[in-house]
């Protein structure tokens, strides 16, 4: 059963931006959601609405089958939900912060002692519990907001960019603690621009730009969407090298000397032979061929994104598509 439910879901903000420009999606109960997007895409606007920091212009968001734009205090009860910006933690300390979260949310003295004493543990974060927020890394700062957010999650947990900051250790404690939540039924829903992390997490991607949902699906759905299922990375000779004779699924692209190909599994051992031969050639230095994953799927459907589109590159957050031009070649074509 969806928890949380939006419908055409449309926000413009005073000076005409479209920041949500009729999104619909839902979240069910034990799902864990990952929302996508490029800078300005619409996410915390979204989230915002749902708890009722802003105000849709139409479209309805339903919480635990309730109307949240009529009832804001009914959803931000039912929704925990971690801002994106940092909590203000200046003279307070983690333990402090965390335990006054639960209280305010309905725990009593020793089962916010508990949940506390569990989040810090669970975050491995002990070693700061009592350390003031002004003395605190950024990180810990983040992991206390996220604490302070789950300490009682209500039905729908919502997370914008929780692992900003966090170390590689402890972003993994993060990605496991999140899961568990959906595994305990909360409706999960969180905003992150770590394609590859959210890939191996999440149930299920909403991938938003300029407002609008371009896709959804799970991790394996969406990258059933890509060019071949193998990328072969070339780092040719000079920026200026010309694009390999290699037999390609889609357009390659090209960031100054790294080369991208999308080949199918058919193709893999003749690029393989054909790229060893270039590399004993000196045309090119090295190369890896690799499985396609959902960050190339992601960056070939909202590129570098942009409220208006105009910064999109064709297809391609760090590198030149090379489908038109002098080097370019149809898809699915050999090209030289
Ligand atoms: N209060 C506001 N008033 C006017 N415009 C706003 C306001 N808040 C956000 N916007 C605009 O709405 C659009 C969407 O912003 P939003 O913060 O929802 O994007 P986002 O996807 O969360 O971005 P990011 O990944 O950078 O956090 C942007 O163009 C932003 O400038």
């Amino acid at each position: 059963m969806a928890v949380l439910e939006v419908r055409d879901l449309v926000k413009e903000y005073r000076r005409g931006v479209r920041a949500n420009d009729g999104i619909s999606l839902a979240v069910s109960e034990g799902e864990f959601v990952g929302l996508l997007g490029h800078n300005g895409a619409g996410k915390t606007t979204l989230l915002d609405q749902v708890v009722g920091l802003a105000k849709p212009t139409s479209g309805s968001i339903h919480v635990a089958g309730r109307d949240a734009v009529a009832e804001p205090a009914f959803a931000r009860a039912a929704c925990a939900v971690m801002p994106q910006a940092q909590a203000p933690l200046s003279g307070i300390t983690p333990r402090q912060a965390i335990t006054t979260m639960a209280r305010i949310r309905g725990a009593d003295k020793s089962r916010a002692r508990e949940r506390t004493n569990h989040l810090l543990s669970a975050l491995d974060i002990e070693a700061w519990a009592d350390t003031t927020g002004d003395r605190l890394s950024g990180g810990v700062r983040r992991l206390t907001a996220f604490g302070m957010a789950v300490v009682e999650p209500g039905r729908v947990v919502m997370l914008d960019e929780p692992t900003n900051d966090v170390d590689p250790v402890r972003r993994r404690l993060l990605w496991d603690y999140i899961r568990s939540l959906a595994g305990d039924g909360h409706a999960v829903l969180l905003v992150t621009h770590n394609v590859n992390e959210a890939e191996r997490s999440t149930d299920r991607l909403v991938i938003l730009d300029a407002g609008h949902v371009v896709a959804e699906g799970t991790p394996a759905e969406l990258r059933a969407r890509a060019e071949g299922e193998l990328r072969l990375e070339l780092t040719a000779a000079t920026p200026e090298s010309p694009l390999p004779q290699i037999e390609t699924a889609g357009s390659p692209r090209r960031d100054g000397r790294r080369i991208t190909m999308p080949i199918t599994a058919d193709h893999a051992e003749e690029a393989l032979n054909r790229a060893q031969h270039l590399r004993a050639n000196g045309d090119i230095e090295e190369f890896a061929l690799t499985p396609v994953s959902l960050e190339d799927v992601y960056v070939g459907l909202v590129g570098t994104g942009g409220s208006n589109g105009d910064e999109r590159a064709g297809g391609d957050g760090d590198g030149t598509p090379v489908s038109s031009g002098d080097e370019a070649e149809p898809a699915g074509s050999l090209v030289s």
